[in-house]
């Protein structure tokens, strides 16, 4: 699994709560190792430490509450990782998969309301998944699932309490606390 994390800009605890918690789920499922999410919400953290804790994940991935998102970004291409920014108006995805699908260490920023320019210009890639407006979850999900190339949809985690049997038809968990 790659290093990927995601950093999640302009968090508003009373109206992101939901989307917030989607996109720190994608990352989780799709292979991200983390997300920071900017805001103050410990709610919103301690509901995603849940899921880790019953799904799986907890040993390795990180969910933090950031003050400064530009610090993150400062810091991860100082230690050499590389930046990507999702936005509508960015490059399309198709254009863009091979520049970024070698990388180990990437750092996916995804908004809430506008971005500030700012974070157009420090990020090394400006990548649009399609340049109609949609949804941080869907861009999140579909740039992890080109990078992984469909490998994610079978990633296990070994640490878990719950865990699906998949059937064709019903719902069947297991649970290995009792
Ligand atoms: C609901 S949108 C709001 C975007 C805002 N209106 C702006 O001008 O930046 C929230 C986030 O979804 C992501 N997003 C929405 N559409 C996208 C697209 N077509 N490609 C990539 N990311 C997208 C971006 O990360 C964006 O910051």
């Amino acid at each position: 699994m790659k290093n990927i994390y995601v950093l999640r800009l302009g968090h508003r605890p009373e109206r992101d709560k939901r989307v917030t918690t989607h996109v720190a789920l994608v990352a989780r499922a799709f292979g991200a190792r983390g997300v920071f999410i900017e805001g103050e919400d410990n709610r919103l953290t301690e509901n995603i430490k849940k899921v880790l804790e019953e799904w799986g994940g907890g040993s390795y991935f990180k969910v933090e509450m950031i003050s400064d998102p530009k610090k993150i970004v400062n810091l991860w291409k100082r230690k050499g990782g590389k930046v990507v920014h999702l936005t509508m108006y960015g490059v399309n995805l198709p254009d863009m998969i091979d520049r970024i699908e070698h990388e180990d260490n990437l750092l996916i920023i995804v908004g809430a309301q506008k971005v500030e320019g700012w974070y157009y210009h420090h990020a090394d890639y400006n990548i649009a998944v399609s340049n109609q407006p949609h949804s941080e979850i869907a861009s999140l999900a579909i740039i992890l699932d080109r990078i992984y190339k469909g490998e994610e949809l079978n990633i296990m985690f070994e640490d878990n309490k719950i865990s699906v049997i998949p059937m064709e038809r019903g719902k069947k968990v297991i649970r290995r606390d009792g």
